[in-house]
């Protein structure tokens, strides 16, 4: 296995090439895990990764990617039932897993309970459960280790629902905890905590907005600032792979980019 920390940055230069690069690369990793070892986690977040996923929905994909071995899970999901506009599984069903035959009983989505508490305590308990059925493994960190997380940031450079000034980031113990404070609405979310997302083997940061360059700066510029951003915590246990369009690479020095 690579030594931990491995990063790649990929920079293209427009959203569309990010798509198109995403798919080969998300259908790559699922032929070879697959072939590994009968199964690919794939974990997703909310936001414009959704629709940056398009791609993978599309000739050759949709019919050369084996959809009957994924297992998909969320990082983060704001704590509303699944039918309301705000639901990530509600963006990512419309958007990517109504497309595709992923058997229904391979999505694991929240079960909505109007405490924040209740939905992180009951997905983690799942976890837990899976781990002990052997469909998750478990890292050699003790956290469950996914093949694939697809993440975003934000502007203020938040990763999951975890947010700069939000205790939830120093949560070492839970592997899902909860918060009923976001800063980025809605408030009532749940989110994997960084240890469950550093185990993962592969992760991809999504980044295709002009508004997070800032943040993409600081974390590839390695820029101190007080508090560190969450997302320049994210490691995975394998690869972590940035793709980037000129927007968000904008702010970055001409060296890095093409
Ligand atoms: O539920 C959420 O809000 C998300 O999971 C969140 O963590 C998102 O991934 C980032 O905020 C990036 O969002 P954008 O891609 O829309 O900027």
């Amino acid at each position: 296995m690579a030594p931990k920390h491995m990063q790649n940055v990929v920079i293209l230069p427009r959203e569309e090439d990010v798509a198109v690069n995403l798919a080969g690369y998300v259908a790559g990793l699922s032929e070879k895990t697959i072939l590994e070892k009968g199964s690919f986690s794939v974990v997703l977040s909310g936001g414009t990764l959704i629709d940056t996923l398009r791609k993978l929905t599309q000739c050759p994909y949709k019919e050369t990617v084996n959809w009957s071995k994924w297992l998909i899970f969320w990082v983060d999901e704001r704590v509303v039932p699944l039918d309301n506009p705000d639901s990530n599984y509600l963006l990512a069903w419309n958007g990517f897993l109504s497309k595709v035959p992923i058997p229904k009983h391979n999505i694991y989505h929240i079960h909505y309970s109007p405490s924040s508490e209740v939905v992180a305590k009951d997905y983690e308990v799942r976890l837990r459960r899976l781990v002990e059925q052997k469909v998750l493994p478990l890292s050699s960190t003790g956290f469950p280790q996914f093949d694939l997380m697809l993440l975003g940031i934000g502007p203020d450079g938040h990763v999951a629902s975890l947010f700069p000034n939000r205790p939830q980031r120093y949560d070492v113990t839970d592997w899902v905890t909860f918060i009923n404070d976001s800063p980025k609405p809605p408030p009532k979310r749940i989110t994997f905590t960084f240890p469950v997302i550093n185990s993962a083997t592969y992760i991809a940061m999504v980044v295709t907005d002009k508004e997070e360059a800032d943040a993409v700066a600081i974390t590839l510029e390695h820029i101190p600032v007080k508090p560190p951003l969450p997302c320049s915590e994210v490691q995975a246990e394998v690869l972590l792979t940035w793709f980037l369009d000129k927007d968000a690479a904008s702010k970055l020095p001409p060296n890095c980019k093409k």
